[in-house]
């Protein structure tokens, strides 16, 4: 199972699921075997009822939280509207659920994407829909900020573009440190959001207000 590149593209040959090939790209039956030993080792016995079709589950479940692994988040970025708009750009309080690469517990939270456009702007969703594939994946939360604040500067014909993401780690609240209500922010700034202090500050007041 190959991953993306780091902007986000696919293999053809390994991510190949077509009706012909039929070939899905998460080998479900090994992830029901690890599941299988995981509730062995943890003392649980997996053949109890309750326990048979778990592996199962948990096999669409990883299918599921890590299908962004598979997809290219680039396809929702081709279509743009030619508009006279030369000012920022902000969808705010995008919710996301994405994974913790140390633990594979989830991190949760919100993301603000601005960018300010040059004649050119996209759909609003597709800001959505590019946190969302980005989102289903193993990793940290610095490199989701980066991953999507590239994605968009590489790929937009945009003057900058500004990330910031807020989220509470699991594995930061539910154990180890068990510290609930902690929040990690991030912020990826790219184009005149890195290079000007007042357009990053503008953008920053219209996610925090202020
Ligand atoms: N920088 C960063 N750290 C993260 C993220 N998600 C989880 N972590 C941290 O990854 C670290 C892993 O630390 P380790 O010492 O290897 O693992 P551990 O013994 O389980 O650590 P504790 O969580 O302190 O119990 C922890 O400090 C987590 O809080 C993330 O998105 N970014
Ligand atoms: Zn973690």
């Amino acid at each position: 199972m190959d991953k993306p590149s780091e902007s986000g593209s696919l293999d053809g040959e390994t991510c190949e699921n077509t009706a012909s090939s039929q070939r899905s790209p998460v080998d479900m039956p090994r992830i029901e075997r690890a599941v299988r030993e995981i509730l062995a080792a943890v003392g649980e016995d997996p053949d109890r009822e309750g326990l048979l079709e778990t592996p199962a589950r948990v096999a669409r479940m990883y299918a599921e939280l890590f299908s962004g692994l598979h997809e290219d988040p680039r396809i929702h970025l081709e279509k743009y509207f030619t508009e006279k708009y030369d000012e920022v750009v902000l969808v705010r309080d995008i919710s996301f659920n994405s994974m913790c690469e140390h633990h594979m517990l989830p991190f949760s939270g919100k993301a603000h994407i601005g960018y300010v456009p040059k004649g050119k702007v996209v759909g609003l969703s597709k800001l959505a829909r590019v946190v969302e594939v980005v989102s289903r994946r193993p990793q940290v939360q610095e490199r989701m900020t980066e991953t999507i604040a590239n994605l968009l500067i590489d790929e937009l014909d945009v003057k900058g573009v500004a990330v910031v993401i807020e989220a509470s780690h699991s594995c930061m609240t539910i154990r180890g440190v068990r510290k609930p209500g902690s929040l990690c922010v991030t912020s990826a700034m790219k184009g005149l959001f890195r290079s000007n202090e007042s357009s990053r500050s503008e953008v920053m007041k219209l996610i925090y207000g202020g």
